[in-house]
């Protein structure tokens, strides 16, 4: 009998991200009575794009990587959101990011809707001319769905601000000229100022306004934050200067953890040097799973998906998680952390940041006049501000959990945008 005969029906089945993200949006739709031929237009993308992203490397190999774009739902404006280069990136994780970016979009009222893209590389292994070459070759594949107006990328996980300058660059040569088809890009090509830390600040008056509203002091609450990209680590620095104790952080190289708090200036002259958290002192080593697990108040995954599961869940100490990285709990883990009482900032909340200064740096773009930084951060803040009291107060009235109501807002604008614009 082959392995796969052998599998038993009480093994728990394997929630692809798409069906995890469906699940969530299929519950508002029940509470919010959606037409059911808007859930059914909104449970597939309206255009995927899969490409051949075939790069020579510097050793003169051809590698054959598998690029994607997925533009899940544009009532409400042209698609938005990241791309990824991350070995995992595979269509239906893209996919299920595309439509968390439609339903961010909606709770912030950006006029966007939704999409993501993706290539299944590890850029950690690759050279920069590498990736150079495979960031041009993407663009120029995907290059027909974009546009100012179509669809605008930005940086995610794996990807910063030189793959937006080489991404407005390939477009550019085919195109024209358009600072506007990328956001995230350096602010000597047209990127807005405080991209960099947008998302991580966004983060960071979350937690802010969480604490506020649990009347804790900020000096009181320990935070745990693992990965120290670009959310994590503009997370530890922002919220360590609003007065957090940051006492653990990791990257993919490991974890350090110090009970009295870790000195954030200081690990990031240490991490310019050593490129890892790992190593850095006055603090402890700790792995990863452990960091998660970890005697803290609030846990911010902010790395990959997927990382607060069935198997892990009922070990979080925390009592409050900060999804910083998108889709860092499955509906499972959500499910335990919930009978737990753990109380849980949904990603299309917390991370929406990067998004919300994304749009600022398109609008500035289009109007080709730049804000300066305190012009980005305050509207930052009066948004995200506005959006989380948005957000509690309808959970508050209508008894859901702070993912419910993100959802139900989210769903309802689309909804909205839907039947007005006719697609129903
Ligand atoms: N960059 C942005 O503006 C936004 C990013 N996000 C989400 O935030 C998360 C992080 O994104 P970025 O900081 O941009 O990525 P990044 O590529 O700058 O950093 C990723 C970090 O995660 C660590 N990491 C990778 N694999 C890991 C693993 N298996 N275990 C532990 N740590 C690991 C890396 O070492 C690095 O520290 C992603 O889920 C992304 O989708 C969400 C909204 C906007
Ligand atoms: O800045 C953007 O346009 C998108 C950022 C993103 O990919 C995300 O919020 O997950």
């Amino acid at each position: 009998m082959g392995g796969a005969d052998m599998t038993t029906t009480s093994e728990p089945r394997h929630v692809s991200p798409t069906e995890s993200v469906l699940q969530s949006v299929i519950a508002a739709a029940d509470r919010l009575r959606t037409p059911p031929e808007v859930v059914d237009l909104l449970r597939t993308s309206w255009r995927e794009v899969r490409a051949q992203v075939p790069v020579r490397m510097d050793d003169r190999t051809l590698r054959i990587f598998e690029g994607y774009r997925v533009q899940h739902n544009g009532a409400r404006g042209p698609y938005k959101g990241g791309v990824r280069f991350h070995p995992k990136a595979d269509l239906d994780e893209v996919r299920a990011l595309a439509m968390l970016m439609t339903y961010k979009c909606a709770l912030m009222d950006l006029p966007f809707g939704g999409a993501k893209g993706g290539v299944m590389c590890d850029p950690t292994h690759m050279s920069e001319t590498e990736l150079n070459r495979l960031t041009r070759t993407y663009t120029q594949h995907i290059g027909m769905v974009l546009g100012v107006n179509r669809d605008i990328p930005a940086p995610d996980m794996g990807t910063n601000q030189q793959t937006m300058a080489w991404m407005m660059d390939a477009y550019g040569a085919r195109y024209g000229y358009t600072p506007g088809i990328v956001t995230g890009k350096p602010v000597e090509l047209g990127g807005s100022y405080g991209r960099d830390q947008a998302t991580g600040r966004g983060v960071a008056i979350c937690m802010r306004e969480l604490a506020r509203m649990e009347r804790v002091a900020p000096q009181d609450i320990r935070v745990a934050i693992q990965g120290y990209g670009n959310v994590g680590s503009w997370t530890a620095r922002i919220a360590s200067e609003m007065g957090f104790r940051v006492i653990a952080v990791s990257d993919v190289k490991g974890g350090i953890w110090n009970p009295d708090g870790i000195d954030i200036a200081a690990l990031d002259r240490w991490f310019a040097v050593a490129g890892s958290v790992a190593g850095f002192e006055p603090a402890e080593p700790i792995t990863n799973e452990a960091l998660l697990e970890l005697d803290c108040d609030y846990l911010v995954p902010a790395a990959i998906g997927e990382v607060i599961t069935e198997e892990n869940a009922a070990r979080v100490k925390a009592r409050v998680v900060v999804e910083a990285a998108n889709h860092p709990v499955t509906p499972a883990g959500d499910a335990i952390l919930r009978a737990k009482k753990v109380l849980v900032l949904p990603d299309i909340l917390a991370n929406a940041g990067g998004v919300t200064v994304s749009y600022f740096e398109w609008t500035q773009n289009i109007q080709q006049f730049r804000w300066p930084l305190e012009r980005v951060l305050d509207e930052l803040e009066k948004r995200m501000v506005a959006t989380f009291d948005e957000l509690m107060t309808r959970a508050a009235r209508d008894g859901t959990q702070p993912r419910e109501a993100a959802f139900d807002i989210g769903l309802e604008r689309v909804a909205r945008a839907i039947q007005l614009r006719g697609f129903v």
